[in-house]
Protein backbone atom coordinates (compact mmCIF):
# COMPACT_ATOMS: atom_id res chain seq x y z
CA UNK A 1 0.00 0.00 0.00
CA UNK A 2 1.30 3.77 -0.84
CA UNK A 3 1.15 5.27 2.37
CA UNK A 4 1.56 9.41 2.80
CA UNK A 5 4.59 11.28 2.89
CA UNK A 6 5.12 12.46 6.59
CA UNK A 7 3.98 16.25 5.93
CA UNK A 8 0.83 15.05 4.54
CA UNK A 9 0.84 12.58 7.60
CA UNK A 10 0.98 15.47 10.04
CA UNK A 11 -1.21 18.15 7.90
CA UNK A 12 -3.84 15.10 8.09
CA UNK A 13 -3.51 14.31 11.81
CA UNK A 14 -3.35 18.30 12.72
CA UNK A 15 -6.41 19.06 10.37
CA UNK A 16 -8.43 16.09 12.59
CA UNK A 17 -7.37 17.62 15.91
CA UNK A 18 -10.11 19.07 18.38
CA UNK A 19 -7.87 22.37 19.53
CA UNK A 20 -5.48 24.00 17.53
CA UNK A 21 -2.85 26.22 18.01
CA UNK A 22 -1.84 28.85 15.36
CA UNK A 23 0.17 32.00 15.08
CA UNK A 24 -1.34 34.65 12.42
CA UNK A 25 0.59 36.96 11.16
CA UNK A 26 0.34 40.33 9.27
CA UNK A 27 2.61 42.83 8.02
CA UNK A 28 0.37 45.87 6.64
CA UNK A 29 0.79 48.73 4.27
CA UNK A 30 2.25 50.84 6.84
CA UNK A 31 5.55 48.97 7.40
CA UNK A 32 5.41 49.67 10.68
CA UNK A 33 6.31 45.88 12.05
CA UNK A 34 5.34 42.57 12.01
CA UNK A 35 1.93 41.58 14.33
CA UNK A 36 2.03 38.18 15.75
CA UNK A 37 -0.98 36.80 17.43
CA UNK A 38 -0.90 33.15 19.30
CA UNK A 39 -4.63 31.68 19.10
CA UNK A 40 -6.20 29.06 19.89
CA UNK A 41 -9.12 27.57 18.12
CA UNK A 42 -12.16 25.03 18.23
CA UNK A 43 -14.61 23.93 15.53
CA UNK A 44 -14.97 25.88 12.08
CA UNK A 45 -16.99 28.10 10.14
CA UNK A 46 -19.52 29.64 12.39
CA UNK A 47 -18.57 27.57 15.02
CA UNK A 48 -15.58 28.99 15.86
CA UNK A 49 -14.20 29.19 19.15
CA UNK A 50 -10.93 31.00 19.80
CA UNK A 51 -9.22 32.81 22.46
CA UNK A 52 -6.05 35.08 21.69
CA UNK A 53 -3.03 33.61 24.20
CA UNK A 54 -0.72 36.08 23.31
CA UNK A 55 0.13 39.01 21.04
CA UNK A 56 2.87 41.29 20.22
CA UNK A 57 4.22 43.64 17.43
CA UNK A 58 7.47 43.18 16.54
CA UNK A 59 9.00 47.12 14.94
CA UNK A 60 10.51 46.82 11.82
CA UNK A 61 14.16 48.54 12.05
CA UNK A 62 14.67 51.48 9.37
CA UNK A 63 16.83 49.75 7.04
CA UNK A 64 14.87 46.50 6.47
CA UNK A 65 11.83 49.53 5.83
CA UNK A 66 13.72 51.31 3.72
CA UNK A 67 14.23 48.02 1.59
CA UNK A 68 10.66 46.98 1.29
CA UNK A 69 9.51 50.66 0.71
CA UNK A 70 12.22 50.19 -2.46
CA UNK A 71 9.90 48.00 -4.22
CA UNK A 72 6.79 48.63 -2.55
CA UNK A 73 3.77 50.35 -4.90
CA UNK A 74 6.04 50.93 -7.01
CA UNK A 75 5.31 50.34 -11.20
CA UNK A 76 9.10 50.14 -11.26
CA UNK A 77 11.83 47.64 -9.17
CA UNK A 78 14.63 46.16 -8.90
CA UNK A 79 13.45 42.84 -9.66
CA UNK A 80 16.20 41.43 -8.00
CA UNK A 81 15.64 42.77 -5.12
CA UNK A 82 12.04 41.33 -5.06
CA UNK A 83 13.48 37.55 -5.66
CA UNK A 84 15.45 38.53 -2.89
CA UNK A 85 12.57 39.98 -0.20
CA UNK A 86 10.89 37.27 -1.45
CA UNK A 87 13.09 34.67 0.22
CA UNK A 88 14.87 37.21 3.12
CA UNK A 89 11.12 38.07 4.00
CA UNK A 90 9.89 34.13 4.65
CA UNK A 91 13.27 33.37 6.58
CA UNK A 92 13.15 36.70 8.54
CA UNK A 93 9.30 36.28 9.74
CA UNK A 94 10.62 32.79 10.96
CA UNK A 95 13.44 34.66 13.38
CA UNK A 96 10.66 37.01 14.27
CA UNK A 97 7.79 34.07 15.11
CA UNK A 98 10.68 31.65 17.17
CA UNK A 99 11.88 35.04 19.29
CA UNK A 100 8.06 36.11 19.98
CA UNK A 101 7.59 32.29 21.14
CA UNK A 102 10.50 32.25 23.18
CA UNK A 103 9.57 35.38 24.98
CA UNK A 104 6.27 33.84 26.14
CA UNK A 105 8.05 30.85 26.85
CA UNK A 106 5.82 28.59 24.26
CA UNK A 107 8.16 25.83 22.39
CA UNK A 108 7.64 25.93 18.65
CA UNK A 109 6.65 22.28 18.86
CA UNK A 110 3.45 23.05 20.41
CA UNK A 111 2.08 25.16 17.25
CA UNK A 112 0.30 23.06 15.23
CA UNK A 113 0.45 25.60 12.76
CA UNK A 114 1.43 29.42 11.10
CA UNK A 115 -1.00 31.54 9.06
CA UNK A 116 0.94 34.23 6.78
CA UNK A 117 0.00 36.75 4.77
CA UNK A 118 3.22 38.06 3.81
CA UNK A 119 3.99 41.54 2.48
CA UNK A 120 1.66 43.16 0.09
CA UNK A 121 4.45 44.95 -2.39
CA UNK A 122 1.55 45.89 -5.60
CA UNK A 123 -2.17 45.84 -5.25
CA UNK A 124 -3.72 45.91 -8.75
CA UNK A 125 -7.40 45.10 -9.31
CA UNK A 126 -8.63 45.73 -12.73
CA UNK A 127 -9.90 48.93 -11.70
CA UNK A 128 -6.36 50.36 -10.87
CA UNK A 129 -4.40 48.76 -13.83
CA UNK A 130 -7.01 48.92 -16.48
CA UNK A 131 -5.71 46.50 -18.88
CA UNK A 132 -8.89 44.55 -20.32
CA UNK A 133 -6.26 41.62 -20.91
CA UNK A 134 -4.87 41.07 -17.20
CA UNK A 135 -7.20 39.92 -14.26
CA UNK A 136 -7.33 41.05 -11.09
CA UNK A 137 -3.76 40.42 -9.39
CA UNK A 138 -2.19 41.40 -6.02
CA UNK A 139 1.45 40.69 -4.70
CA UNK A 140 2.47 39.45 -1.14
CA UNK A 141 5.89 38.03 -0.92
CA UNK A 142 7.90 36.27 2.18
CA UNK A 143 7.93 33.03 0.78
CA UNK A 144 6.03 30.32 3.39
CA UNK A 145 8.78 27.51 2.62
CA UNK A 146 11.28 29.42 4.24
CA UNK A 147 8.99 30.02 7.66
CA UNK A 148 8.19 25.92 7.51
CA UNK A 149 11.78 25.46 7.20
CA UNK A 150 13.03 27.95 10.02
CA UNK A 151 10.38 27.33 12.29
CA UNK A 152 9.81 23.77 11.52
CA UNK A 153 6.30 24.35 12.18
CA UNK A 154 3.35 23.76 8.85
CA UNK A 155 2.97 26.90 7.43
CA UNK A 156 0.05 28.16 5.30
CA UNK A 157 0.66 32.02 3.57
CA UNK A 158 -0.61 33.51 0.29
CA UNK A 159 -4.27 33.34 0.90
CA UNK A 160 -4.96 36.50 -1.53
CA UNK A 161 -4.46 34.42 -4.95
CA UNK A 162 -7.56 32.05 -4.65
CA UNK A 163 -9.77 35.06 -3.76
CA UNK A 164 -8.72 36.79 -7.34
CA UNK A 165 -9.59 33.10 -8.42
CA UNK A 166 -12.79 32.71 -7.29
CA UNK A 167 -13.49 36.21 -8.73
CA UNK A 168 -12.66 38.40 -6.15
CA UNK A 169 -10.03 41.54 -5.92
CA UNK A 170 -7.98 39.30 -3.06
CA UNK A 171 -8.71 41.97 -0.76
CA UNK A 172 -10.30 42.46 1.71
CA UNK A 173 -10.24 39.12 3.48
CA UNK A 174 -11.90 40.91 6.64
CA UNK A 175 -15.23 39.73 6.07
CA UNK A 176 -14.57 36.21 7.23
CA UNK A 177 -13.37 36.93 10.41
CA UNK A 178 -15.37 39.88 10.83
CA UNK A 179 -18.70 37.66 10.46
CA UNK A 180 -17.46 35.09 12.84
CA UNK A 181 -16.30 37.78 15.77
CA UNK A 182 -18.49 40.73 15.54
CA UNK A 183 -22.02 40.23 14.42
CA UNK A 184 -24.72 40.73 17.11
CA UNK A 185 -28.48 39.82 16.26
CA UNK A 186 -30.79 42.80 16.63
CA UNK A 187 -27.90 45.49 16.06
CA UNK A 188 -26.59 47.13 12.77
CA UNK A 189 -22.62 46.71 12.96
CA UNK A 190 -19.68 48.14 11.04
CA UNK A 191 -16.19 46.82 12.18
CA UNK A 192 -14.02 49.96 10.21
CA UNK A 193 -10.79 49.03 10.34
CA UNK A 194 -7.93 52.11 9.70
CA UNK A 195 -4.50 51.05 9.14
CA UNK A 196 -2.53 51.55 6.21
CA UNK A 197 -5.92 51.87 4.01
CA UNK A 198 -9.02 52.28 5.58
CA UNK A 199 -12.15 48.95 5.19
CA UNK A 200 -15.18 47.94 6.72
CA UNK A 201 -17.39 45.12 7.29
CA UNK A 202 -21.03 45.87 7.43
CA UNK A 203 -23.09 43.41 9.18
CA UNK A 204 -26.69 43.79 9.78
CA UNK A 205 -28.87 43.32 12.38
CA UNK A 206 -30.88 40.47 11.06
CA UNK A 207 -27.81 38.45 9.87
CA UNK A 208 -28.70 38.08 6.27
CA UNK A 209 -25.65 36.50 4.31
CA UNK A 210 -26.30 38.79 1.23
CA UNK A 211 -26.44 42.27 2.88
CA UNK A 212 -22.93 41.72 4.64
CA UNK A 213 -20.84 43.97 2.46
CA UNK A 214 -16.58 44.01 2.88
CA UNK A 215 -14.53 46.57 1.36
CA UNK A 216 -11.93 49.23 1.05
CA UNK A 217 -12.82 52.71 1.65
CA UNK A 218 -9.76 54.65 0.80
CA UNK A 219 -6.75 56.44 2.71
CA UNK A 220 -6.71 55.34 6.26
CA UNK A 221 -2.72 56.48 7.97
CA UNK A 222 -0.92 55.43 4.39
CA UNK A 223 -0.79 59.42 3.33
CA UNK A 224 -0.67 60.91 7.21
CA UNK A 225 2.58 58.43 7.47
CA UNK A 226 4.32 59.51 4.01
CA UNK A 227 4.02 63.11 4.81
CA UNK A 228 4.88 62.53 8.50
CA UNK A 229 7.91 60.97 7.09
CA UNK A 230 8.81 62.91 4.37
CA UNK A 231 8.42 66.97 6.35
CA UNK A 232 9.04 65.23 9.91
CA UNK A 233 10.91 62.80 10.16
CA UNK A 234 8.36 61.15 12.38
CA UNK A 235 7.27 57.45 11.21
CA UNK A 236 3.90 58.84 12.25
CA UNK A 237 1.80 61.85 13.69
CA UNK A 238 1.69 60.29 17.03
CA UNK A 239 -2.13 60.99 18.99
CA UNK A 240 -1.95 63.22 15.77
CA UNK A 241 -0.22 66.21 17.54
CA UNK A 242 0.88 67.55 14.62
CA UNK A 243 -2.64 67.36 12.35
CA UNK A 244 -4.10 69.05 15.57
CA UNK A 245 -1.56 72.03 15.48
CA UNK A 246 -2.85 72.59 11.86
CA UNK A 247 -5.96 73.67 10.27
CA UNK A 248 -7.60 72.26 7.36
CA UNK A 249 -6.92 73.69 3.42
CA UNK A 250 -10.49 73.11 2.06
CA UNK A 251 -9.68 73.54 -1.43
CA UNK A 252 -7.00 70.99 -1.22
CA UNK A 253 -9.48 68.58 1.04
CA UNK A 254 -12.24 68.93 -2.41
CA UNK A 255 -9.50 68.01 -4.34
CA UNK A 256 -8.14 65.01 -2.77
CA UNK A 257 -11.77 63.90 -2.38
CA UNK A 258 -12.37 64.63 -6.40
CA UNK A 259 -11.29 61.13 -7.44
CA UNK A 260 -13.49 58.51 -9.01
CA UNK A 261 -12.54 55.83 -6.75
CA UNK A 262 -14.95 57.43 -4.31
CA UNK A 263 -17.80 57.05 -6.56
CA UNK A 264 -17.27 53.34 -7.88
CA UNK A 265 -19.86 50.94 -6.35
CA UNK A 266 -18.42 49.09 -3.53
CA UNK A 267 -17.14 46.26 -2.97
CA UNK A 268 -13.64 47.88 -4.15
CA UNK A 269 -10.39 47.57 -3.55
CA UNK A 270 -7.45 50.29 -3.21
CA UNK A 271 -3.80 50.80 -1.79
CA UNK A 272 -1.21 52.96 -1.92
CA UNK A 273 -0.85 52.45 -5.53
CA UNK A 274 -3.17 55.20 -5.94
CA UNK A 275 -3.35 56.92 -2.80
CA UNK A 276 0.35 57.88 -2.85
CA UNK A 277 2.64 61.59 -2.57
CA UNK A 278 2.26 61.94 -6.21
CA UNK A 279 -1.81 62.03 -5.54
CA UNK A 280 -1.37 64.66 -2.83
CA UNK A 281 1.28 66.75 -5.05
CA UNK A 282 -1.13 65.91 -7.95
CA UNK A 283 -4.37 67.35 -6.27
CA UNK A 284 -1.85 70.47 -4.27
CA UNK A 285 -1.04 71.55 -7.93
CA UNK A 286 -4.73 71.59 -8.90
CA UNK A 287 -5.90 73.30 -5.74
CA UNK A 288 -2.57 76.00 -6.11
CA UNK A 289 -1.81 74.64 -2.60
CA UNK A 290 1.57 73.67 -2.63
CA UNK A 291 2.77 76.13 -0.43
CA UNK A 292 0.92 75.80 2.76
CA UNK A 293 2.75 74.59 5.98
CA UNK A 294 3.36 70.71 6.50
CA UNK A 295 1.06 71.26 9.80
CA UNK A 296 -1.79 72.53 7.36
CA UNK A 297 -1.32 69.74 4.98
CA UNK A 298 -0.90 66.97 7.52
CA UNK A 299 -4.17 68.29 9.03
CA UNK A 300 -5.88 68.33 5.57
CA UNK A 301 -4.63 64.67 5.05
CA UNK A 302 -6.25 63.33 8.27
CA UNK A 303 -9.32 65.06 7.35
CA UNK A 304 -9.37 63.57 3.96
CA UNK A 305 -9.02 59.81 5.68
CA UNK A 306 -11.60 60.94 8.25
CA UNK A 307 -14.23 62.57 5.94
CA UNK A 308 -13.63 59.55 2.98
CA UNK A 309 -14.64 57.58 5.81
CA UNK A 310 -17.61 59.17 7.56
CA UNK A 311 -18.90 60.14 3.73
CA UNK A 312 -19.19 56.73 2.42
CA UNK A 313 -20.61 55.47 5.64
CA UNK A 314 -23.42 57.81 5.76
CA UNK A 315 -24.20 57.26 2.11
CA UNK A 316 -24.02 53.54 2.46
CA UNK A 317 -25.58 52.98 5.86
CA UNK A 318 -28.85 54.06 7.99
CA UNK A 319 -26.08 55.79 10.41
CA UNK A 320 -28.80 56.35 13.08
CA UNK A 321 -28.60 53.32 15.89
CA UNK A 322 -25.41 52.21 13.82
CA UNK A 323 -22.89 50.48 16.38
CA UNK A 324 -19.51 50.94 14.95
CA UNK A 325 -16.09 48.98 16.10
CA UNK A 326 -12.57 51.13 15.23
CA UNK A 327 -9.60 49.03 14.74
CA UNK A 328 -6.03 49.13 13.57
CA UNK A 329 -3.39 51.68 13.98
CA UNK A 330 -5.67 54.59 13.37
CA UNK A 331 -8.53 54.12 15.80
CA UNK A 332 -5.40 55.15 18.42
CA UNK A 333 -5.32 58.58 15.95
CA UNK A 334 -7.43 61.08 18.17
CA UNK A 335 -8.11 63.65 14.97
CA UNK A 336 -9.80 60.89 12.67
CA UNK A 337 -11.73 59.20 15.48
CA UNK A 338 -13.26 62.41 17.02
CA UNK A 339 -13.80 63.75 13.53
CA UNK A 340 -15.84 60.10 13.47
CA UNK A 341 -17.89 61.37 16.08
CA UNK A 342 -18.97 64.71 14.90
CA UNK A 343 -19.77 63.55 11.49
CA UNK A 344 -21.57 60.30 12.27
CA UNK A 345 -23.80 61.93 15.65
CA UNK A 346 -26.43 59.22 15.38
CA UNK A 347 -23.58 56.30 15.63
CA UNK A 348 -22.01 54.73 18.99
CA UNK A 349 -18.41 54.36 17.61
CA UNK A 350 -15.77 52.13 19.76
CA UNK A 351 -12.98 50.47 19.75
CA UNK A 352 -12.91 46.35 19.21
CA UNK A 353 -11.56 46.31 22.53
CA UNK A 354 -14.80 46.08 23.64
CA UNK A 355 -15.96 42.95 22.25
CA UNK A 356 -13.05 41.19 23.75
CA UNK A 357 -10.62 41.80 20.18
CA UNK A 358 -7.24 43.95 20.82
CA UNK A 359 -8.10 46.11 17.80
CA UNK A 360 -3.97 45.83 16.95
CA UNK A 361 -4.44 42.39 16.97
CA UNK A 362 -7.16 41.97 14.88
CA UNK A 363 -5.68 41.17 11.53
CA UNK A 364 -3.45 38.94 12.82
CA UNK A 365 -6.04 37.06 14.22
CA UNK A 366 -7.94 36.99 10.95
CA UNK A 367 -4.91 35.35 9.43
CA UNK A 368 -4.85 32.35 12.28
CA UNK A 369 -8.54 31.93 11.57
CA UNK A 370 -7.98 32.06 7.60
CA UNK A 371 -5.59 29.79 8.72
CA UNK A 372 -7.53 27.37 10.76
CA UNK A 373 -10.21 27.64 8.04
CA UNK A 374 -7.75 26.21 5.59
CA UNK A 375 -7.10 23.28 7.82
CA UNK A 376 -10.73 21.76 8.31
CA UNK A 377 -13.25 24.57 7.33
CA UNK A 378 -15.61 24.16 3.98
CA UNK A 379 -16.61 27.30 1.66
CA UNK A 380 -18.98 29.26 2.48
CA UNK A 381 -20.66 32.39 0.32
CA UNK A 382 -20.81 35.40 2.40
CA UNK A 383 -21.60 38.95 1.39
CA UNK A 384 -20.05 39.97 -1.78
CA UNK A 385 -16.97 37.56 -1.48
CA UNK A 386 -16.77 34.07 -3.02
CA UNK A 387 -16.81 30.91 -1.69
CA UNK A 388 -13.17 29.80 -1.02
CA UNK A 389 -10.43 28.23 1.04
CA UNK A 390 -7.79 30.35 0.91
CA UNK A 391 -4.22 29.50 1.29
CA UNK A 392 -1.09 27.56 0.36
CA UNK A 393 0.45 24.94 2.43
CA UNK A 394 4.79 24.51 3.37
CA UNK A 395 5.80 21.98 4.99
CA UNK A 396 9.39 21.64 7.03
CA UNK A 397 12.24 19.60 5.86
N1 LIG B 1 -0.96 56.73 18.80
C1 LIG B 1 -1.20 56.86 17.48
N2 LIG B 1 -1.58 58.05 16.98
C2 LIG B 1 -1.80 58.22 15.66
N3 LIG B 1 -1.64 57.23 14.75
C3 LIG B 1 -1.26 56.03 15.18
C4 LIG B 1 -1.02 55.77 16.57
N4 LIG B 1 -0.63 54.48 16.70
C5 LIG B 1 -0.64 53.95 15.43
N5 LIG B 1 -1.00 54.88 14.53
C6 LIG B 1 -1.09 54.73 13.07
O1 LIG B 1 -1.34 53.39 12.73
C7 LIG B 1 -0.40 52.92 11.74
C8 LIG B 1 -0.24 51.44 11.88
O2 LIG B 1 -1.50 50.87 11.66
P1 LIG B 1 -1.73 49.33 11.39
O3 LIG B 1 -0.67 48.56 12.07
O4 LIG B 1 -3.15 49.05 11.67
O5 LIG B 1 -1.50 49.30 9.83
P2 LIG B 1 -1.30 48.09 8.83
O6 LIG B 1 -1.74 46.82 9.48
O7 LIG B 1 0.07 48.19 8.31
O8 LIG B 1 -2.26 48.53 7.66
P3 LIG B 1 -3.30 47.76 6.70
O9 LIG B 1 -4.46 47.36 7.56
O10 LIG B 1 -3.64 48.81 5.71
O11 LIG B 1 -2.62 46.63 6.09
C9 LIG B 1 0.84 53.74 12.03
O12 LIG B 1 1.66 53.80 10.88
C10 LIG B 1 0.22 55.09 12.38
O13 LIG B 1 -0.10 55.81 11.24
C1 LIG C 1 -3.81 43.93 -0.86
C2 LIG C 1 -3.73 44.19 0.61
O1 LIG C 1 -2.76 43.83 1.25
N1 LIG C 1 -4.77 44.84 1.15
C3 LIG C 1 -4.84 45.12 2.57
C4 LIG C 1 -4.66 46.61 2.81
O2 LIG C 1 -4.76 46.90 4.21
C5 LIG C 1 -6.12 47.22 4.49
C6 LIG C 1 -6.81 47.01 3.21
O3 LIG C 1 -5.77 47.30 2.27
C7 LIG C 1 -7.27 45.56 3.03
O4 LIG C 1 -7.91 45.47 1.78
C8 LIG C 1 -6.14 44.55 3.07
O5 LIG C 1 -5.87 43.94 4.30
C9 LIG C 1 -6.82 43.40 5.17
C10 LIG C 1 -6.15 42.57 6.21
C11 LIG C 1 -7.93 42.57 4.53
O6 LIG C 1 -7.70 41.89 3.52
O7 LIG C 1 -9.02 42.56 5.09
Amino acid sequence: MVSLNKNLQKLFSIAQKTEKIIVGLMSGTSLDGLDIALCRFTENGLKTQFRLLHFTTISYQEAFKKEIQSVFAKREADLEKVCLLNAFIGNYYGELVLEALAGWGVDPGEVDLIASHGQTIYHAPKRLHLQADYPNATLQIGDGDHLAVKTGILTVSDFRQKHIAAGGEGAPLALYGDVLLGSKPGENRLLLNIGGIANLTYLPADGDYVKILCTDIGPGNTLIDAACQKYFNLPFDEDAKIALSGKVSDVLLAALLNQPFFDEVAPKTTGPELFSLDYVAIAQQQSNTLKISPEDLLCTLSAFTAKSISGFISANFKVEGLHLFTSGGGAKNPYIVNYLKTALPGATIEDTGVLGINPDAKEAILFALLGNEALCGEPVAIGNNPAALMGKFSFPL
